[in-house]
């Protein structure tokens, strides 16, 4: 881009900003409710039924409460949701046999959404960390996360999850050449029309410790995700993984967490020109809410600001925990 400006006086950039309306018509970016993805929490374990004490207003639904949040986001006009389990710590295993299990929590909550709010999308999670005694996204062995043996559950995982019905399945986990074997997968089940939105750039990220108080994986987990999540330190590693994700057969990517990558979706955006999610993670959430809560931020002006962020960062979208509050503030369209 070559701006062409006269010199001032003939130059006052103020101009277009003196009323509202035209502020309005020089606005390049606008948030819409339709480019947000919803991320619910779920479970069946009797009493987890409530507020994640390290994220403000957002609570684990049981099935029946998760069926009155689609119904809530399809009203409020977003697109898809995305479902994330807490699990008894009882079912967990080391050979987290659970994850693919039909009839687990999200398969459960999957069926019973496309029977009542069929509009809604649904996308999932894939990775063993929900059901894993070692609280890792793979399987462990003698302190080491196993790639190969981990994309053969987590294909089964995803299959179990296009049985049921998801539309959207998300690999959140970074073992190498998971793409590719569930793209197979699903196209051998009779599941071509499942869409990948693969988590490509993810980082091994302190902003997540939020979310694993909320699916109950924060005691579980033990030691980091160093080997397999990404080093915060690069940025050309994650285009060579978006190539890779999209060579595999992803339709969408996702950079992960959101703000503090907001450089890399750019790259992605502009690099590949695919839709390119973000994922505004749970401690991004928690970080504003708890400056909200002392009062010393503007709750839906900070809100709205940070979802613009990712618009003008070149994000298609962005997964958020505001989703259904920003959609209040932003009407329907
Ligand atoms: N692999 C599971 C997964 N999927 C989404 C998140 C984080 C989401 C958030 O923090 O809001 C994580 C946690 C992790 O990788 O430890």
């Amino acid at each position: 881009m070559n701006p062409i400006l006269p010199p001032f006086p003939h130059t006052r950039l103020r101009r277009m900003r003196r009323t509202a309306a035209l502020r309005d018509l020089a606005q390049e970016h606008r948030l819409s409710v339709k480019d947000m993805i919803w991320p619910i929490f779920i479970t069946d374990v009797p009493g987890a039924d409530v507020e994640v004490p390290s994220m403000p207003g957002v609570v684990r639904r049981t099935l029946e409460g998760a069926v009155r949040a689609a119904e809530e986001a399809a009203k409020l006009g977003i697109p898809a949701i995305c479902l994330f389990p807490y699990t008894d710590p009882a079912v967990k295993t080391e050979a987290c046999e659970e994850a693919w299990n039909p009839e687990n929590i999200t398969n459960r909550v999957i069926r019973a959404i496309k029977a009542e709010v069929p509009e809604i999308a649904i996308m999932t999670d894939i990775a063993l960390d929900p059901y894993n005694a070692n609280g890792h996204d793979g399987l462990v062995r003698d302190g080491i996360i196993l790639n190969d043996e981990t994309v053969e559950c987590l294909v089964k995982m995803g299959i179990a999850q296009a049985e049921a019905g998801a539309d959207i399945l998300g690999p959140s986990d970074m073992m190498d050449g998971r793409i590719t074997a569930l793209r197979s997968a699903l196209e051998a089940a009779g599941h071509a029309d499942v869409t990948i939105l693969s988590y490509a750039a993810k980082y091994a990220s302190g902003f997540y410790g939020p979310f694993r108080d909320a699916v109950g994986a924060t005691g579980a987990l033990k030691g980091d995700k160093k080997t397999y999540q990404m080093n915060p330190g690069n940025s050309d590693e994650a285009i060579r993984l978006v190539a890779r994700d999209l060579s595999e057969g992803a339709d969408m990517v996702m950079v992960k967490p959101g703000m503090p990558y907001l450089d890399i979706c750019h790259r992605v955006k502009e690099q590949f020109g695919v839709p390119t999610y973000a994922y505004q993670v749970s401690g991004e959430y928690a970080m504003i809410m708890a400056a909200v809560k002392n009062g010393w931020l503007d709750h839906e002006k900070v809100m709205l600001e940070s979802l613009m962020s990712f618009r003008r960062a070149g994000c298609d979208g962005v997964l958020t925990y505001f989703a259904p509050e920003a959609a209040k503030l932003l009407g329907n369209g």
